[in-house]
């Protein structure tokens, strides 16, 4: 691709961090790919002038295009035109900031507030990824919001740092497939409060149906930025609701309370290939509708939201049961060869992003993007493999990523149902099926724990309009240890 551009490329930040991700597509907007867009809408503008234009757009097409195209007005075709032929070009579309779709109780999509309603534009086409840089277009397309340049850039540098130095810690996850065990394509630990956590959460949570060897206590910088990111996490939940939510109320099952972080996953993405597939995060301790806030540094890569198809509207991909609720998806593996730790198998889960269309978000260093109450029970989320990465100044190849979590009191582990096998159930939702979609369900996971065969328990979840298990209120007041917030518990 560097052929198309004579001189060296700028490095674009922040937002408009140049895609370099593994893609078939040829239409994935690669710097080159934007230039090519644009160069063709205004051939009368030097290329090197459009570069330079599109690095002070951030690597925006849609800016690149309204800004000369108002210039261009008077000389020809009209702005709307040009942004229009953008969006026909490749996939690309322009003006995205007005578009917000949500999932009903029945599954169908629609627009969610005003704004959007005042706009015609459709989600990612079939076969297509739709690339999202503005945080308007990202709030308008996803369920997510992104915060660039969230802490002071020393700050940020300093908890890159100290992760890093964590990272010699961390470890895959190991579990079962197909009779195999497999690690995951990249390494983690969970953090947590105090000793006393550290101590539960090793022996009682369990993830994946294995328990927790990999919890540690949180350090001082993931404490002192974990208060910052309460704030405006909270702050993003209460404009999602007012802007977005039908008629301005929190979604049924979301909880009311102050999003209080009180353990964290610390994800290290060593080189270009780690990744971690199409998942939804597991609702067993945060409970239905949570919300999460993960904050990206170092390398930028690309998160990748499909939504969550119902059966129906899919036939023309190929499901399978286990796929669909299992680990494996979980963590981008779906199949083994033999003599390999795992293979991804590109069929099934490519197979549905490609029928459905995915969209991608650029997470650069120093970004906080929030998933919202919708996004876990409605969408699955990815890290894709990248082709090549631009080396970040202090961690090289690598990313660090935290999503801070808010485990729920009501679901610590000692009131939560226990299968045939005596283990603690895991809580999913159903995401496919029809007839049962958004009802929520206790399972045993011990099929996907290495050594372990799994039984065939399962009971439906009942929970208040507050997300909070039925049984949770009472036997609360009683006896519950729960985890600390992590600014509480300095
Ligand atoms: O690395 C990321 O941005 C996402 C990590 C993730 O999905 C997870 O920890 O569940
Ligand atoms: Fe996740």
């Amino acid at each position: 691709m560097d052929t198309f551009i004579s001189r060296k490329r700028p490095r674009l930040s922040n937002a408009s961090e140049e895609p370099k991700q593994n893609s078939s597509d040829p239409c994935e907007d690669t710097t080159d790919t934007k230039l090519a867009i644009l160069l063709s809408l205004f051939p009368a503008i030097k290329q090197d002038e459009l570069l330079d234009i599109l690095v002070s757009c951030e690597g925006s097409v849609e800016n690149v295009a309204e800004l000369l195209s108002t210039k261009d007005a008077t000389a020809g075709t009209p702005a709307s035109k040009k942004r229009t032929a953008v969006a026909s070009l490749c996939g690309i579309q322009t003006s995205l900031s007005s578009h917000v779709f949500t999932t009903s109780e029945d599954g169908s999509m629609r627009p969610m507030h005003e704004h959007a309603r005042k706009k015609n534009l459709s989600p990612p086409k079939k076969g297509k990824t739709l690339h999202l840089y503005s945080p308007e277009d990202i709030a308008a397309y996803t369920p997510c919001t992104i915060i660039h340049n969230f802490l002071p850039a020393k700050e940020a540098d300093a908890l890159l740092l100290e992760l890093l130095d964590e990272s010699k810690h961390f470890s895959r996850y190991d579990f079962q497939l197909f009779n195999r065990a497999v690690h995951s394509p990249h390494t983690y630990a969970v953090y947590v409060s105090t000793p006393e956590e550290h101590r539960q959460q090793t022996s009682e949570y369990t993830y994946g149906g294995t328990s927790r060897s990999n919890v540690r206590q949180a350090t001082p910088k993931l404490r002192s930025v974990s208060r910052q990111v309460q704030k405006i996490v909270n702050s993003e939940i209460n404009k999602r609701i007012r802007d977005v939510y039908p008629d301005g109320k929190k979604l049924k099952y979301q909880s009311p309370k102050e999003w209080r972080p009180n353990a964290a996953f610390v994800n290290c993405y060593d080189g270009p290939t780690e990744s971690v597939g199409y998942h939804s995060d597991k609702l067993t301790y945060l409970g239905p509708h949570p919300v999460i806030g993960s904050l990206s540094l170092g390398v930028a890569r690309e998160f990748r939201v499909r939504r969550i198809v119902p059966r129906d509207e899919d036939e023309t991909v190929e499901e399978e049961e286990e796929e669909e609720e299992g680990e494996g998806e979980d963590l981008g593996i779906n199949k083994l060869s033999p003599g390999s730790n795992y293979t991804r198998n590109q069929t099934s889960s490519a197979a549905r992003a490609d029928a459905q269309g995915q969209i991608s978000i650029h997470l650069p260093h120093n970004s906080l993007l929030v998933m919202h109450a919708e996004m876990q029970e409605e969408w699955k989320h990815s890290i894709a493999p990248a082709q090549t990465i631009s080396p970040h100044p202090i961690s090289g190849n690598r990313r660090i990523n935290i999503t801070y979590r808010w485990c729920r009191d009501t679901l610590n582990p000692r009131y939560t149902p226990r299968c045939k096998c005596g283990e603690h159930t895991i809580l999913r939702c159903v995401q496919r099926k029809h007839e049962t979609r958004g009802r929520y369900m206790w399972m045993c996971h011990g099929g996907l724990t290495p050594g372990k065969e799994g039984c065939s328990f399962f009971q439906w979840a009942e929970f208040d309009d507050d997300g909070d298990p039925v049984w949770g209120k009472q036997t609360i007041q009683d006896e519950a240890p729960t985890l600390a917030n992590f600014s509480a518990s300095q």
